[in-house]
C-alpha cells in the first residue's frame, strides 16, 4: 500500500480528535484515499506535557522547522488555531508546495483571500470543511453541490458553545457562567471563549459562508455582529409564552446584488426547523433558486465531529494531489454592495422598564408611530410594583427607525431602561416593501 505522510499542528480538542479517527478507521480511510496515512510530526507548543493515549512522545515537537523542512511531508493540518503564528505557518507551508487543511474561522475570516490566492498560485490544495459547523459538510456543499444555484439566504446556528448555553437556559434554571464552563470541558469552546459568547466565532463563519455562497469576497468587519451576554432568562420566559425560541443566528441575505450579514440573538417560531437545534449542534438552513429550502443538521464542535471533517478534507487534499490544479478565473464583476445594518428590517422585541405611571404606554406607543414602528403586540408585566416590564413587538420595521424611536423613548423620565431589543426571524417583509 503507498504511504502518504501528513503533519498536524496542534494536538488539542480538534488535533486529538483527528490522531483517533486516523487510527480508529484507519482500514476504511486507507480504502477510501488509496493511501496509507501516516502522521510524521505533530507540533504542539509544550511537547513535554501528557497527551491523549496513544499519541506517541516521538512525533511531538514544539519546532516548526522539523515539519517545514521535511520534504516528506505532503499535507500541512493545522489545528492550533488563533492568526499568528498560524497564519505564518501555512503561508510557509504552501509556499514549500505543501498541501493544507485547516479549522481556523478567524484565521480565514480575516486572511482567507490572501491565503486562497496564495494556495492558487503555488499550484497546491487548500481545504477548510472543519472550520465551518464542525462535521457538517456545508463548505463542499456550497462549493460543489449547491454550485448551480443563486443563493438567497443563509440562516445558520453556526456556534456550539453559544447553542449549548442557550438550551440549558431555556430547558433548566442555570447559571450562565457554570454552563460556559461545561462547554469549555466538553471542548467547544474557543481559547478564549469571548469569541463564542459575543459573536465573532459565528460572525468568523458567517464571512466564510458568505464569500463562497455569495460569489464576492467578504470581509470580516461587514458582518453585524451581536452575542448572547445580554440575554436572560426573562427574555427566553417571554419568548417561549410569544411562541419563539431565542437563537444565535447568523444571517446572510442577497437580493438584486445587495448582501446582508449579521449575526445576534434572534426570535424564531417554536415551529421553525432551527427551533429544534439544540445542545452543541448546528444547523444551516439554506434558500437556492432551484433548490428551494434546504438544512443541514450536525454536531458543530467537539474533538471527533471537527475531527470527522478536518479528516474528509485531508482525503480530499489526497485524491486531488496527482490531478492539475484549477485556477480560479479573477472575477472583478461580483463586487457586491454590502447593505448598512440600519437599512436591513425584521420585527423586533422590545423590552422596557418603566415607571408605572398612567399614560406612560400611550406615550410610548405614540414615538414608535412618529417613527415608523408600528407594533404587532404589547405585554404588560409586573403590575403593582414601582417598575413595570413592558414587552413590544413590532410589525417589520426599519432597523434605522427602530433605533431612532428607542434613542427617543429612553430620554423619557418614566422609561429607567432599555432592558433588551431582540431581532425576530418571521421572513416577513415590510408593508409596502418590495
Ligand atoms: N474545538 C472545536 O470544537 C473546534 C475548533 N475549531 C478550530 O480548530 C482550531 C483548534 O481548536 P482546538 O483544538 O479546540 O484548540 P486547543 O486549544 O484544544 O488546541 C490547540 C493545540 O495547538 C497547539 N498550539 C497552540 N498554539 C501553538 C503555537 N504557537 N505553537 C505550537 N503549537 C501551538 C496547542 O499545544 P499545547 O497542547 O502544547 O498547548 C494545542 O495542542 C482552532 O482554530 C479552532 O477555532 C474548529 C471547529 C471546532
Ligand atoms: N467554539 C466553536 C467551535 C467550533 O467551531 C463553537 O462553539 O462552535
Ligand atoms: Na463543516
Amino acid at each position: 500500500m503507498k504511504k502518504i505522510k501528513i503533519a498536524l499542528l496542534g494536538a488539542g480538542t480538534v488535533g486529538g480528535g483527528v490522531w483517533d479517527i486516523l487510527q480508529t478507521n484507519k482500514e476504511n480511510i486507507t480504502r477510501n484515499c488509496g493511501y496509507e496515512i501516516e502522521v510524521e510530526k505533530i507540533l504542539v507548543k509544550d511537547a513535554t506535557k501528557k497527551r491523549k493515549d496513544g499519541i506517541p512522545e516521538n512525533l511531538l515537537t514544539s519546532n516548526f522547522e522539523d515539519i517545514i523542512y521535511n520534504d516528506e511531508i505532503e499535507i500541512v493540518v493545522e489545528v492550533m488555531g488563533g492568526i499568528e503564528p498560524a497564519k505564518d505557518y501555512i503561508v510557509k507551508a504552501l509556499k514549500q508546495k505543501k498541501h493544507v487543511v485547516t479549522a481556523n474561522k478567524a484565521l480565514l475570516a480575516n486572511h482567507g483571500n490572501e491565503i486562497i490566492k496564495l494556495a492558487e498560485d503555488e499550484g497546491v490544495q487548500l481545504y477548510y470543511e472543519a472550520s465551518v459547523a464542525g462535521g457538517i459538510p456545508i463548505i463542499q456543499t456550497l462549493k460543489e453541490s449547491l454550485a448551480g444555484n443563486k443563493i438567497e439566504k443563509m440562516m445558520g446556528i453556526l456556534n456550539g458553545t453559544t447553542n449549548y448555553i442557550l438550551t440549558k437556559m431555556t430547558k433548566e434554571k442555570v447559571d450562565f457562567d457554570a454552563v460556559l464552563k461545561e462547554a469549555q470541558a466538553m471542548g467547544y469552546a474557543e481559547a478564549d471563549p469571548t469569541a463564542d459568547v459575543e459573536g465573532y466565532d459565528a460572525a468568523h463563519k458567517l464571512t466564510v459562508l458568505s464569500s463562497l455562497a455569495f460569489g464576492t469576497s467578504v470581509k470580516f468587519d461587514e458582518v453585524y455582529r451581536e452575542g448572547i451576554s445580554k440575554i436572560t432568562s426573562i427574555d427566553i420566559d417571554y419568548a417561549r409564552e410569544l411562541g419563539y425560541v431565542i437563537k444565535l443566528l447568523a444571517i446572510g441575505k442577497e437580493d438584486a446584488g445587495t448582501i446582508e450579514m449579521r449575526v445576534h440573538p434572534t426570535f424564531i417560531s417554536q415551529s421553525h426547523p432551527l427551533a429544534s437545534v439544540n445542545d452543541s449542534f448546528n444547523a444551516i438552513f439554506i434558500k437556492g433558486n432551484a433548490v428551494g429550502d434546504l438544512m443541514l443538521y450536525g454536531r458543530g464542535a467537539g474533538d471527533l465531529p471537527t475531527g470527522s471533517a478536518v479528516v474528509g478534507d485531508i482525503i480530499a487534499v489526497i485524491k486531488g494531489k496527482d490531478k492539475p490544479p484549477v485556477k480560479a478565473e479573477e472575477d472583478t464583476s461580483t463586487v457586491k454592495i454590502i447593505k448598512p445594518m440600519g437599512e436591513t428590517e425584521s420585527e423586533y422585541y422590545i423590552r422596557l422598564i418603566v415607571k408605572d405611571k398612567p399614560g406612560v404606554l400611550g406615550t410610548i406607543a405614540s414615538l414608535f408611530g412618529k417613527h415608523n414602528v408600528s407594533l404587532s403586540s404589547v405585554l404588560q408585566k409586573g403590575e403593582g410594583v414601582p417598575a413595570v416590564s413592558l414587552v413590544f413587538i413590532t410589525h417589520c420595521t426599519r432597523e434605522a427607525d427602530v433605533q431612532e424611536a428607542i434613542e427617543e423613548i429612553i430620554t423619557m423620565e418614566e422609561v429607567v431602561e432599555l432592558a433588551n431589543l431582540i431581532r425576530v426571524e418571521n421572513g416577513k417583509k415590510r408593508a409596502g416593501a418590495q
